[in-house]
């Protein structure tokens, strides 16, 4: 596993101590397929992967540096497939983040994400919903994971109030409907793009 240093440091209301080293474990959840290790690959590892190799458990390493704090981030890749529904949650516990993700040129995709993940994401106070190409925008993949890094920090920022409820009804309304999905699927296969992600 190789670790990403990113260069660009982010913006927080959060208090951190820099002297104290501050640790995230985000967790990447969605259907077979929908592009969880690619968008993992490319934060972490920098690049796209060549081919498709079915996910078990995977584990990945990377960085942000927020104000002058180093976060160090855990990023755990799960398998999207139903053979796994049972050991999938073993990655769940001490989780600050979840990206629930979807392939948005397979609307069928969503409807799990609608099924499980929607209220799911209104139950833990989702933060927003974010839409990236692994394989066409590598600033896509790191802003995933920028909003990923602030919303871990700030949850664990007590001096941060937030109604939970609120941001999450408020945030992932913007999230495409599946009939506006269906309609937009054909012409999103031949542009490429694939993964969506609303945490
Ligand atoms: N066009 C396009 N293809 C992508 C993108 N991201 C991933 N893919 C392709 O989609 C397929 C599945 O990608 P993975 O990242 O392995 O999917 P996964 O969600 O980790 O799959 P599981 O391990 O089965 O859960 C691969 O063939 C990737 O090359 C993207 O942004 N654009």
């Amino acid at each position: 596993m190789k670790e990403r240093r990113a260069s660009q440091k982010l913006s927080s209301k959060s208090i951190m101590d820099p002297n104290q080293n501050v640790k995230c474990k985000i967790v990447v959840v969605g259907d077979s397929q929908c592009g969880k290790t690619a968008l993992l690959h490319v934060f972490a590892k920098d690049c796209f992967p060549e081919n498709y190799v079915p996910t078990v458990f995977e584990n990945y390493t990377a960085s942000f540096e927020i104000d002058t704090q180093r976060i160090e981030l855990s990023l755990w890749d799960t398998s999207g497939s139903p053979y796994y529904d049972n050991v999938r949650p073993l990655s769940y516990p001490d989780s600050d983040a979840v990206l629930i993700c979807f392939d948005i040129s397979r609307p069928e995709t969503l409807d799990s994400v609608l099924k499980k993940g929607a209220n799911m994401a209104k139950q833990i106070g989702a933060a927003t919903y974010i839409e990236c190409s692994a394989l066409q925008s590598e600033n896509s993949v790191r802003d995933i994971f920028h909003v990923a890094t602030l919303a871990c920090v700030n949850k664990t920022n007590k001096n941060v109030k937030r109604n939970k409820s609120q941001r999450a009804t408020k945030r992932i309304s913007h999230m495409p409907s599946r009939p506006e999905l269906s309609a937009v699927a054909t012409d999103l296969r031949k542009d490429k793009a694939k993964s969506c992600t609303v945490m």
